[in-house]
């Protein structure tokens, strides 16, 4: 099984919910992501989602956007990020999931990027870019080198392209639980939750849901239909205005007791 799958079904055996934040790498220098990567491992942190700022970032919101342009300022690049990684990699026993248009991927060189994600022992990859009808080019790499391709799922998808993208995820699959950009939400809509559990039906991985999670009553109300959480706003938010322990409660909504899915 590999590494994600088992730290997600572990926490969820436990009677948890997994969480997984997302931060942009290189916001706050990349000088700033051992200490951030430690903060989040302390905490409780089920695996990391590792954003990889990109000048055209289609499906991001502002607050994700903003930190992209605040790491690219820093002057960060695909392949200086994979160089932190790996220089961290000793100190973080979290499983890390790289996010990254395809473009940068195809600047490095495929096999370049399968290689240092490798040597920086990264447990995923996911690409909001690219189609799983073009995956193929990217797994072939990936696969080799022992790293999960994460599908990302739309959740208002017809039924049967929703359980081909579950079924050839690797893993987790992450459930889009919003149409349009990234971005914190008062509060996600009722259709949501059957769609939700409609996918994780019929998924053979374990289901992540993503984008507005913001509130402990999020993370309450999607752990009684899937495994996990993801959470990338409101984390980059806090740790950009140095409020780090903001994102605790959330972390605690996660660890409390949930209902059997
Ligand atoms: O910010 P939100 O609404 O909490 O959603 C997570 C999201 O930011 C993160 O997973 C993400 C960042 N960029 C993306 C691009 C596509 C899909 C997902 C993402």
């Amino acid at each position: 099984m590999s590494r994600l799958t088992k730290a997600i079904q572990s926490r969820v055996e436990a009677g948890e919910t997994a969480f997984i934040p997302y931060i942009m790498a290189g916001d706050g220098g990349l000088d700033a992501l051992k200490d951030q990567l430690l903060f989040l491992q302390e905490s409780g942190a089920t695996a990391v989602e590792l954003g990889i700022p990109f000048s055209d970032p289609v499906a991001d919101g502002p607050v994700i956007q903003a930190a992209g342009l605040r790491s690219l300022a820093h002057g960060t690049t695909l392949r200086d990020v994979l160089e932190a990684v790996k220089a961290v990699e000793s100190d973080i026993t979290l499983p890390l999931v790289v996010m990254t248009y395809f473009n940068p991927i195809l600047q490095l060189g495929l096999d370049t990027f399968a290689n240092l994600a490798k040597e920086a022992r990264v447990a995923g990859v996911i690409v909001p870019d690219l189609p799983l009808e073009e995956s193929e080019i990217l797994s072939g790499v990936l696969e080799p080198a022992g790293i999960d391709l994460v599908q990302l799922v739309s959740l208002t998808s017809p039924r049967e392209r929703v359980e081909r993208i579950a079924k050839a995820s690797q893993g987790f699959v992450y459930a889009v639980t919003v149409n349009g950009i990234t971005g914190t939400r008062q509060s996600l809509p009722e259709e949501t939750f059957k769609h939700l559990a409609a996918l994780k039906s019929v998924s053979p991985v374990p289901v992540m849901a993503g984008f507005g999670v913001s509130i402990p009553e999020h993370v309450q109300q999607l752990s009684e239909v899937v495994d996990g959480v993801i959470v990338g706003s409101f984390v980059v938010d806090a740790l950009h205005r140095g409020d780090r322990d903001a994102i605790l409660p959330l972390l605690d909504a996660a660890r409390s007791v949930r209902a059997e899915v």
